[in-house]
Protein backbone atom coordinates (compact mmCIF):
# COMPACT_ATOMS: atom_id res chain seq x y z
CA UNK A 1 0.00 0.00 0.00
CA UNK A 2 1.64 3.03 -1.02
CA UNK A 3 -1.45 5.87 -0.38
CA UNK A 4 -1.12 7.26 2.63
CA UNK A 5 -3.58 9.88 2.19
CA UNK A 6 -5.96 10.73 -0.66
CA UNK A 7 -8.89 13.18 -0.45
CA UNK A 8 -11.08 12.94 -3.30
CA UNK A 9 -13.36 16.17 -3.87
CA UNK A 10 -13.29 17.46 -0.50
CA UNK A 11 -15.47 20.45 0.16
CA UNK A 12 -15.92 22.23 3.36
CA UNK A 13 -18.33 25.43 4.47
CA UNK A 14 -18.06 27.12 7.49
CA UNK A 15 -21.36 28.96 6.70
CA UNK A 16 -23.66 28.51 4.22
CA UNK A 17 -22.33 31.60 2.57
CA UNK A 18 -19.06 31.20 2.73
CA UNK A 19 -17.22 28.14 1.10
CA UNK A 20 -13.96 27.45 2.90
CA UNK A 21 -12.61 24.36 0.55
CA UNK A 22 -13.40 23.41 -3.24
CA UNK A 23 -12.41 19.94 -4.55
CA UNK A 24 -9.61 19.18 -2.40
CA UNK A 25 -7.40 16.26 -4.11
CA UNK A 26 -4.64 15.50 -1.34
CA UNK A 27 -2.36 12.35 -2.72
CA UNK A 28 0.54 12.00 -0.09
CA UNK A 29 2.12 8.83 -1.18
CA UNK A 30 4.65 6.45 1.69
CA UNK A 31 7.90 8.11 2.39
CA UNK A 32 6.82 11.38 1.29
CA UNK A 33 7.93 14.63 3.20
CA UNK A 34 4.52 16.53 2.00
CA UNK A 35 4.44 20.56 2.47
CA UNK A 36 1.29 22.09 2.21
CA UNK A 37 1.58 25.51 0.99
CA UNK A 38 -0.90 28.56 0.65
CA UNK A 39 -1.41 32.14 2.02
CA UNK A 40 -3.06 32.57 5.48
CA UNK A 41 -7.12 31.57 5.10
CA UNK A 42 -6.12 29.81 2.25
CA UNK A 43 -7.31 26.50 3.64
CA UNK A 44 -4.59 24.77 5.40
CA UNK A 45 -6.10 23.94 8.75
CA UNK A 46 -9.10 23.28 7.99
CA UNK A 47 -7.76 20.71 5.23
CA UNK A 48 -5.94 19.52 8.28
CA UNK A 49 -8.53 19.04 10.56
CA UNK A 50 -10.86 17.06 8.46
CA UNK A 51 -7.86 14.41 7.74
CA UNK A 52 -7.43 14.15 11.46
CA UNK A 53 -11.43 13.94 12.27
CA UNK A 54 -11.44 17.35 14.48
CA UNK A 55 -14.03 18.93 11.46
CA UNK A 56 -16.82 16.58 10.56
CA UNK A 57 -16.76 15.71 6.84
CA UNK A 58 -19.47 17.57 4.81
CA UNK A 59 -18.50 16.82 1.26
CA UNK A 60 -16.04 14.73 -0.29
CA UNK A 61 -13.96 11.15 0.98
CA UNK A 62 -10.91 10.90 3.23
CA UNK A 63 -8.68 7.47 2.88
CA UNK A 64 -6.12 7.21 4.81
CA UNK A 65 -3.62 3.89 4.80
CA UNK A 66 -5.80 2.87 1.91
CA UNK A 67 -8.82 2.63 4.21
CA UNK A 68 -11.98 4.73 4.30
CA UNK A 69 -11.46 7.48 7.23
CA UNK A 70 -14.99 7.87 8.42
CA UNK A 71 -15.45 3.82 9.16
CA UNK A 72 -12.04 3.31 10.14
CA UNK A 73 -11.13 6.23 12.12
CA UNK A 74 -10.20 4.98 15.38
CA UNK A 75 -7.87 2.85 13.76
CA UNK A 76 -6.30 4.77 11.50
CA UNK A 77 -5.67 7.72 13.99
CA UNK A 78 -3.98 5.48 16.33
CA UNK A 79 -1.17 5.20 13.53
CA UNK A 80 -1.62 9.13 13.23
CA UNK A 81 0.57 11.80 15.30
CA UNK A 82 -0.15 15.05 14.82
CA UNK A 83 0.94 18.95 16.15
CA UNK A 84 -2.03 21.21 15.14
CA UNK A 85 -2.60 23.22 18.07
CA UNK A 86 -0.50 24.36 20.48
CA UNK A 87 -0.02 21.62 22.84
CA UNK A 88 -0.43 22.46 26.07
CA UNK A 89 2.63 22.18 27.80
CA UNK A 90 3.48 23.03 31.48
CA UNK A 91 6.09 25.04 32.14
CA UNK A 92 7.27 24.10 35.42
CA UNK A 93 7.92 20.72 34.34
CA UNK A 94 10.82 19.45 32.66
CA UNK A 95 10.61 17.82 28.74
CA UNK A 96 10.66 14.19 30.61
CA UNK A 97 7.83 14.69 33.11
CA UNK A 98 5.80 16.90 30.32
CA UNK A 99 6.53 13.51 28.02
CA UNK A 100 5.40 11.52 30.97
CA UNK A 101 1.92 12.92 31.52
CA UNK A 102 1.38 12.12 27.79
CA UNK A 103 2.91 9.34 27.85
CA UNK A 104 0.36 7.38 30.54
CA UNK A 105 -2.79 8.98 28.38
CA UNK A 106 -1.18 7.32 25.06
CA UNK A 107 -0.16 4.23 26.81
CA UNK A 108 3.27 4.53 26.05
CA UNK A 109 6.31 2.48 27.40
CA UNK A 110 9.20 3.94 29.47
CA UNK A 111 11.80 3.35 26.55
CA UNK A 112 9.48 4.99 23.95
CA UNK A 113 9.58 8.20 25.92
CA UNK A 114 13.60 7.68 26.44
CA UNK A 115 13.79 7.04 22.54
CA UNK A 116 11.44 10.18 21.32
CA UNK A 117 13.76 12.48 24.15
CA UNK A 118 16.66 11.72 22.33
CA UNK A 119 15.00 11.70 18.30
CA UNK A 120 13.81 15.63 19.14
CA UNK A 121 17.75 16.13 21.00
CA UNK A 122 16.26 17.01 23.84
CA UNK A 123 17.63 14.48 25.97
CA UNK A 124 20.26 16.53 27.12
CA UNK A 125 18.43 19.76 28.83
CA UNK A 126 18.86 17.74 32.43
CA UNK A 127 16.88 20.07 34.85
CA UNK A 128 16.06 22.64 32.26
CA UNK A 129 12.13 23.51 32.85
CA UNK A 130 9.73 24.15 29.94
CA UNK A 131 9.65 27.88 30.74
CA UNK A 132 13.33 27.84 30.14
CA UNK A 133 13.43 26.84 26.88
CA UNK A 134 13.68 28.50 23.47
CA UNK A 135 10.15 28.51 21.19
CA UNK A 136 12.42 25.77 18.79
CA UNK A 137 12.91 23.39 21.79
CA UNK A 138 9.51 23.45 22.94
CA UNK A 139 8.49 23.26 19.18
CA UNK A 140 10.67 19.96 19.18
CA UNK A 141 8.96 18.99 22.38
CA UNK A 142 5.47 19.12 20.95
CA UNK A 143 7.04 17.07 17.88
CA UNK A 144 7.90 14.84 20.73
CA UNK A 145 4.55 14.68 22.27
CA UNK A 146 3.48 13.42 18.41
CA UNK A 147 5.81 11.13 18.49
CA UNK A 148 4.83 8.78 21.35
CA UNK A 149 2.49 6.23 19.80
CA UNK A 150 5.25 6.15 17.01
CA UNK A 151 3.11 7.13 14.06
CA UNK A 152 3.70 6.05 10.58
CA UNK A 153 2.27 9.30 10.13
CA UNK A 154 2.93 13.06 11.10
CA UNK A 155 0.96 16.08 10.24
CA UNK A 156 2.50 19.30 11.63
CA UNK A 157 0.47 22.04 11.05
CA UNK A 158 2.39 25.44 10.31
CA UNK A 159 5.36 23.88 12.70
CA UNK A 160 8.24 26.73 11.63
CA UNK A 161 5.80 29.52 12.77
CA UNK A 162 7.98 32.44 14.63
CA UNK A 163 10.96 30.06 14.77
CA UNK A 164 14.34 31.95 14.31
CA UNK A 165 16.61 30.85 11.54
CA UNK A 166 18.32 28.26 14.13
CA UNK A 167 14.86 26.59 14.93
CA UNK A 168 13.96 26.15 11.30
CA UNK A 169 17.25 24.28 10.89
CA UNK A 170 16.80 22.12 13.47
CA UNK A 171 13.21 21.41 12.59
CA UNK A 172 14.37 20.10 8.91
CA UNK A 173 17.18 18.25 10.19
CA UNK A 174 14.59 16.79 12.73
CA UNK A 175 11.96 16.10 10.06
CA UNK A 176 14.03 14.67 7.38
CA UNK A 177 15.55 12.48 10.54
CA UNK A 178 12.38 10.64 11.29
CA UNK A 179 11.46 10.70 7.63
CA UNK A 180 14.40 8.76 6.86
CA UNK A 181 15.56 6.59 9.69
CA UNK A 182 12.20 6.41 11.05
CA UNK A 183 10.42 5.68 7.89
CA UNK A 184 7.50 8.59 8.61
CA UNK A 185 5.55 9.88 6.07
CA UNK A 186 5.09 13.44 6.92
CA UNK A 187 2.54 16.50 5.77
CA UNK A 188 3.39 19.74 7.07
CA UNK A 189 1.55 22.98 6.28
CA UNK A 190 3.11 26.77 5.92
CA UNK A 191 2.57 30.00 4.14
CA UNK A 192 6.54 30.18 3.07
CA UNK A 193 7.69 28.14 0.69
CA UNK A 194 11.40 29.26 1.60
CA UNK A 195 10.65 28.16 4.90
CA UNK A 196 10.09 24.48 3.80
CA UNK A 197 11.48 23.88 0.17
CA UNK A 198 14.80 22.10 1.76
CA UNK A 199 12.85 20.01 3.87
CA UNK A 200 10.06 18.79 0.96
CA UNK A 201 10.00 16.23 -1.74
CA UNK A 202 6.48 17.05 -2.79
CA UNK A 203 4.04 19.95 -2.67
CA UNK A 204 0.80 20.77 -2.45
CA UNK A 205 -0.21 24.56 -2.82
CA UNK A 206 -3.80 25.85 -1.96
CA UNK A 207 -5.16 29.24 -2.68
CA UNK A 208 -8.68 30.44 -1.81
CA UNK A 209 -9.59 26.99 -1.22
CA UNK A 210 -8.61 25.35 -3.89
CA UNK A 211 -5.62 23.23 -4.98
CA UNK A 212 -3.84 25.11 -7.48
CA UNK A 213 -1.05 23.16 -7.89
CA UNK A 214 0.34 19.16 -6.73
CA UNK A 215 3.52 17.38 -7.51
CA UNK A 216 7.52 16.80 -7.11
CA UNK A 217 9.26 19.86 -5.85
CA UNK A 218 11.46 19.83 -8.72
CA UNK A 219 7.70 20.19 -10.76
CA UNK A 220 6.92 22.75 -8.91
CA UNK A 221 10.47 24.70 -9.50
CA UNK A 222 9.67 23.70 -13.22
CA UNK A 223 6.74 25.42 -13.32
CA UNK A 224 7.72 28.48 -11.42
CA UNK A 225 10.27 28.94 -14.06
CA UNK A 226 7.91 28.68 -16.87
CA UNK A 227 5.72 31.17 -15.40
CA UNK A 228 8.30 33.96 -15.47
CA UNK A 229 8.12 36.01 -18.32
CA UNK A 230 9.55 39.17 -19.97
CA UNK A 231 7.40 41.20 -22.50
CA UNK A 232 9.94 42.71 -25.22
CA UNK A 233 9.35 45.22 -28.44
CA UNK A 234 11.76 46.49 -30.16
CA UNK A 235 12.00 48.18 -33.71
CA UNK A 236 12.49 44.77 -34.85
CA UNK A 237 10.62 42.20 -33.45
CA UNK A 238 10.85 39.13 -36.10
CA UNK A 239 14.68 39.87 -35.82
CA UNK A 240 14.29 39.89 -32.09
CA UNK A 241 12.99 36.72 -32.28
CA UNK A 242 15.75 35.29 -34.45
CA UNK A 243 18.24 37.66 -31.43
CA UNK A 244 16.69 35.53 -28.93
CA UNK A 245 15.97 31.77 -30.13
CA UNK A 246 17.80 30.27 -26.99
CA UNK A 247 14.85 31.91 -25.02
CA UNK A 248 12.39 30.21 -26.79
CA UNK A 249 10.80 33.73 -27.87
CA UNK A 250 6.95 33.79 -28.82
CA UNK A 251 5.22 36.47 -31.04
CA UNK A 252 2.53 38.24 -29.39
CA UNK A 253 0.36 40.82 -32.10
CA UNK A 254 3.39 43.57 -31.50
CA UNK A 255 5.89 42.55 -28.96
CA UNK A 256 7.76 39.20 -28.05
CA UNK A 257 7.39 36.94 -24.49
CA UNK A 258 10.30 35.03 -23.70
CA UNK A 259 10.48 33.04 -20.43
CA UNK A 260 13.85 34.32 -17.88
CA UNK A 261 14.79 33.11 -14.87
CA UNK A 262 16.35 35.91 -12.98
CA UNK A 263 17.45 39.46 -13.50
CA UNK A 264 20.63 38.12 -15.08
CA UNK A 265 18.73 36.83 -17.72
CA UNK A 266 17.16 40.67 -18.55
CA UNK A 267 20.25 42.11 -18.47
CA UNK A 268 21.95 39.30 -21.47
CA UNK A 269 18.42 39.76 -23.68
CA UNK A 270 18.62 43.64 -23.17
CA UNK A 271 22.29 43.11 -24.24
CA UNK A 272 21.87 41.05 -27.32
CA UNK A 273 19.28 42.70 -28.79
CA UNK A 274 21.54 46.32 -28.43
CA UNK A 275 24.54 44.21 -29.92
CA UNK A 276 22.16 43.50 -32.99
CA UNK A 277 21.17 47.40 -33.01
CA UNK A 278 17.37 46.81 -32.10
CA UNK A 279 15.66 49.54 -30.28
CA UNK A 280 14.28 48.42 -27.64
CA UNK A 281 10.73 50.30 -26.91
CA UNK A 282 9.61 47.78 -24.20
CA UNK A 283 11.41 45.62 -22.13
CA UNK A 284 8.89 44.21 -19.20
CA UNK A 285 8.84 41.39 -16.60
CA UNK A 286 4.89 40.17 -16.68
CA UNK A 287 3.63 38.24 -14.24
CA UNK A 288 0.71 36.20 -13.81
CA UNK A 289 -1.97 35.04 -10.74
CA UNK A 290 0.31 31.82 -10.48
CA UNK A 291 3.88 33.83 -10.11
CA UNK A 292 2.19 36.63 -7.87
CA UNK A 293 1.00 33.65 -5.64
CA UNK A 294 4.56 32.63 -5.87
CA UNK A 295 5.88 35.74 -5.00
CA UNK A 296 4.04 36.09 -1.89
CA UNK A 297 4.83 32.38 -1.04
CA UNK A 298 8.31 33.08 -1.14
CA UNK A 299 8.90 36.74 0.34
CA UNK A 300 9.91 36.73 4.13
CA UNK A 301 7.47 38.26 5.95
CA UNK A 302 8.09 40.08 9.15
N1 LIG B 1 -14.38 27.86 12.81
C1 LIG B 1 -14.49 28.68 11.77
N2 LIG B 1 -15.61 29.38 11.54
C2 LIG B 1 -15.73 30.20 10.47
N3 LIG B 1 -14.76 30.40 9.57
C3 LIG B 1 -13.61 29.73 9.76
C4 LIG B 1 -13.39 28.84 10.87
N4 LIG B 1 -12.15 28.32 10.77
C5 LIG B 1 -11.60 28.87 9.66
N5 LIG B 1 -12.46 29.71 9.04
C6 LIG B 1 -12.21 30.46 7.81
O1 LIG B 1 -11.85 29.55 6.80
C7 LIG B 1 -10.82 30.08 5.98
C8 LIG B 1 -9.65 29.13 5.98
O2 LIG B 1 -9.04 29.10 7.25
P1 LIG B 1 -7.84 28.13 7.63
O3 LIG B 1 -7.52 28.35 9.06
O4 LIG B 1 -8.17 26.76 7.18
O5 LIG B 1 -6.70 28.71 6.70
P2 LIG B 1 -5.14 28.49 6.75
O6 LIG B 1 -4.71 28.29 5.34
O7 LIG B 1 -4.79 27.44 7.72
O8 LIG B 1 -4.63 29.89 7.22
P3 LIG B 1 -3.79 30.30 8.52
O9 LIG B 1 -2.37 30.01 8.17
O10 LIG B 1 -4.07 31.77 8.63
O11 LIG B 1 -4.34 29.48 9.66
C9 LIG B 1 -10.49 31.45 6.54
O12 LIG B 1 -11.17 32.40 5.78
C10 LIG B 1 -11.02 31.40 7.95
O13 LIG B 1 -11.42 32.67 8.38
Amino acid sequence: MNNIIKTIGLTHFHSKKSKTLSDINLKIDKGQIYGFLGPNGAGKTTTLRLILGLLKTQQGKIEIFGQDFQSNRIDILKKVGSLIENPSLYGHLRADENLEVYRKLYGASKARLTEVLKIVGLDNTAKKKVKQFSLGMKQRLSVALALLPNPELLILDEPANGLDPTGIIELRELVKKLNKEHGMTILMSSHQLTEIEKMVSHVGIIAKGEMIFQGSLEELHLLQKKQAKLLIRTSDNVGAISVLKAYEPEQLDDAISVAYQNEQDIADIGRKLYEKQLDIYLLQPVQNNLEQLFMDLTTQHA
